[in-house]
């Protein structure tokens, strides 16, 4: 069995069209999906604010290749354009962790670094994965030690707007 933890995020356009989106492309794996919020932008590009979520997905035959293709799908189903790094977008999908029977995947391949290397100081996926799975780890350290390392109005920029994942 094949597990992942994907990262959705839109601030162009329709953001929870985006979102209602990704969840169509990757509704034959969905397991659970994490409640939507909406949040202050990440890193150094000044762009409008994000809606973000995460979901579990599962497939008994996956390779993390396959992750990363369908995350990919869902984004040019939202019609992305790649520009600018960290900048805005109609759809971004990161596959966060995989597991492969039950171990989670270790990779330096800078086409899928995993667990993904940026996640763990985002409390845009923290915060959404914890709703899902507040026991959860990432690189070996609970996801509430990571989301206490991240300054305050980091995490107080995740606002809980809707409680379910259907946007
Ligand atoms: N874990 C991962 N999840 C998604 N993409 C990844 C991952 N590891 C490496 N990549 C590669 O990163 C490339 C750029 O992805 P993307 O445009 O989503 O980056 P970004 O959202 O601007 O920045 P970030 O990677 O920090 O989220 C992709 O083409 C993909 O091959
Ligand atoms: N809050 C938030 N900020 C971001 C996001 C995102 O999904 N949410 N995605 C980015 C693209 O790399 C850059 N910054």
């Amino acid at each position: 069995m094949s597990r992942a933890v994907l990262s959705l995020g839109s601030n162009l356009g329709d953001r929870r069209a985006a979102l209602r989106l990704a969840l169509d492309v990757l509704a034959p794996w969905v397991q659970a999906v994490s409640p939507v919020y909406e949040t202050a932008p990440w890193g150094p590009v000044p762009q409008q604010d994000y809606l973000n979520a995460v979901v579990v997905v599962a497939d008994p035959a996956a390779s993390p290749r396959d992750w990363l293709a369908r995350a990919h799908a869902a984004e040019s189903a939202a019609g992305r354009v790649r520009d600018v790094r960290w900048g805005p977008r109609t759809l971004d999908v990161d596959v966060v962790t995989v597991e492969t029977a039950g171990a989670v995947v270790e990779s330096d391949d800078p086409e899928l670094t995993l667990p993904h290397p940026r996640a763990a100081q985002r409390a845009f996926v923290l915060v959404p994965w914890t709703a899902l799975e507040p026991d959860a780890e990432l690189a070996g350290r609970p996801l509430a030690a990571w989301l206490a390392a991240l300054p305050a109005d980091e995490v107080d920029g995740v606002r809980l707007v809707a409680a379910q994942g259907r946007a």
